[in-house]
């Protein structure tokens, strides 16, 4: 009673009456409503053999009754389905499309995200005939466009079909994943890329995207989607000569956009996270139309049904000596180590690498790393080759690898939200994962006060044999001597990385521990010397 009384009431009315996904099965595809058999069998060969809650309710919402007649905003757990839930209705809806042109947009944040949803696009959308692109600067921005536009076929510079003689550069997918950057550079540079007949926009990992403007992409995309002319002079374009045979999309605006009956089409969005904003001048910048919330149960944040908590109890100078404890007994099971910086993170991994006798593969992971030197990591890390990642916060939204059963917290995470963004990279899809939280004394009464906001979830504390600690002893003071060096010739390398004295002099074992377990006692050790 007392934490519900603790919880916001959402400012915006439409908040206030979501649609309860928790109040949905898992629905088994035979009967699903509708469900193209193409797809079904899809599904199959991917191993879904029934959807998830939150699929169910948005599929009610989009192919069932509700018909899409309002734009969703998904609030559902890490791990709970949130990319087929969008996924599927969108493949379903396009896959009786006669005319190939991008009607569909995903944006996510990052890079690897957009790889791994356009993934489950490419495993069921190929099926029904359609086409699925990426624009995320993986490739070439030529390599990329030469995938999603279509141009004139020429043989020795020769056109030879009349109808590829007037034929303009045209899209050649149907559903185009994307980051905010690269959308933008295709947007601005590409000959023959339009969002022109777009009808579905995905704004996944929400709160996250509109953090930052990124190059204004929606306000971009918004217009683009939304002809002024159109809303002034809604027939007159029907009478303008379009360039031959081209394809036109007339929108409709106005107060009747998206109702039942109405053949025009209306740019339909979603809009997902497991921690969806409720800030309504974010909000405002998606321009939803009638939007309809799905939220998992009366809470805000929501962690993953079997997903454990933990904190363990440590000392400041000791903690690394923890973490390898912990380690030590997940005997090479999946883990993700986070960390609150990117330097800690390189530091952290260092220090762990130079651990004698530990019988598990550890490799960092963060946005410090070139992006091709990070992806080789993941694929490492999800085809086991890896089994500890050492990450800053740049893991934690939205990855999804198999097998990962714990997930570490080196440095408390400053908000709600990160806790349950770092945690939800375990217990996914309804499997079993458990999330340790490594805590000084002083911080135990902040960090449980965070993870109020999220949920009910205990959170009992797990205590190391301390004796197994003390064993560790030894080879940490050995890690903390090649660590010296290691940072020592970093620092030659960088040339100017830290204060030291004098390059020639010595680097004190504190200073060394400063660098790996508290920078910031660095910073004072390095004013103290002047
Ligand atoms: N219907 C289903 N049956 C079986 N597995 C599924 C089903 N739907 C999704 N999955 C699997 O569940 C996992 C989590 O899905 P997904 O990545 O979409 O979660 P999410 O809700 O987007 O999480 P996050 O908030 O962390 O991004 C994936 O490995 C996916 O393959």
């Amino acid at each position: 009673m007392e934490d519900s009384k603790q919880e916001k009431v959402p400012v915006l009315p439409w908040m206030r009456n979501p649609i309860d996904v928790s109040l949905f099965e898992e629905c088994p595809l035979r009967l699903l409503p509708c469900l193209d058999p193409r797809l079904e069998e899809a599904l199959q060969k991917m191993g879904v053999n029934s959807l998830f809650p939150v699929q169910a309710a948005v599929w009610q919402e989009t192919i069932g009754p509700g018909g899409f007649e309002r734009d969703l905003c998904i609030n559902s757990p890490t791990g709970s389905g949130k990319t087929m839930a969008y996924a599927l209705p969108i493949v379903q809806k396009l896959s009786t499309r006669t005319i190939k042109c991008l009607r569909a947009l995903v944006v996510l944040p990052t890079r690897d995200l957009a790889l791994q949803v356009k993934e489950v696009f490419a495993a069921i959308a190929p099926s029904v005939g359609l086409s699925v692109g990426l624009a995320v600067g993986q490739s070439s921005i030529a390599d990329e466009i030469a995938e999603l536009i279509k141009r004139p076929k020429l043989e020795l510079g020769i056109c030879y079909d009349p109808e590829d003689l007037w034929m303009k550069p045209q899209g050649s997918v149907d559903i185009l994943v994307a980051t905010p950057g690269r959308l933008m550079d295709h947007i601005n540079t590409t000959e023959g890329f339009t969002l022109e007949h777009l009808s579905y926009l995905v704004v996944d990992e929400t709160d996250r995207l509109l953090r930052e403007a990124y190059q204004s992409w929606l306000p971009t995309v918004l217009q683009l989607t939304c002809s002024s002319e159109d809303i002034l002079f809604p027939h007159a374009r029907l009478f303008t000569p379009s360039a031959l045979g081209s394809l036109k999309t007339i929108r409709r605006s106005g107060i009747e956009r998206g109702f039942k009956g109405k053949p025009c089409p209306r740019l339909m969005k979603m809009i997902l996270s497991a921690t969806l904003t409720q800030d309504p001048s974010k909000l405002a910048q998606l321009e939803l139309h009638h939007p309809l919330l799905l939220t998992t149960g009366p809470r805000r944040y929501k962690l993953p049904e079997k997903l454990e908590s933990y904190i363990t109890i440590c000392t400041s100078k000791l903690k690394p000596l923890y973490l390898v404890g912990l380690l030590q007994e997940l005997k090479g099971e999946k883990c993700i180590v986070f960390t609150k910086s990117v330097e800690s993170t390189h530091r952290l991994s260092t220090l762990l690498n130079l651990f004698g006798g530990l019988q598990f593969n550890i490799k960092e992971y963060s946005g410090l790393q070139r992006q091709s030197v990070r992806s080789k990591t993941l694929r490492a890390f999800r085809e086991g080759e890896i089994q500890v990642l050492v990450s800053s916060d740049a893991m934690t939204r939205g990855m999804d690898v198999e097998g990962v059963t714990t997930v570490i917290n080196y440095d408390m995470p400053a908000y709600t939200k990160t806790y349950i963004h770092r945690a939800g990279r375990t217990a996914r899809a309804g499997q079993t994962g458990s999330c340790f939280t490594l805590l000084l004394r002083g911080e135990v009464k902040r960090f449980k006060k965070l993870l109020q906001k999220a949920d009910k979830n205990p959170c009992p504390v797990y205590s190391l044999p301390s004796d197994s600690i003390e064993s560790l002893r030894p080879l940490y003071s050995s890690a903390l001597e090649k660590l010296k060096e290691s940072v020592e010739s970093e620092t030659l390398k960088r040339h100017i990385v830290f204060q030291l004295p004098s390059r020639n002099s010595k680097m004190s074992m504190d200073v060394v521990y400063a660098k790996v377990v508290s920078p910031s006692r660095l910073d004072l050790l390095s004013c103290s010397k002047g």
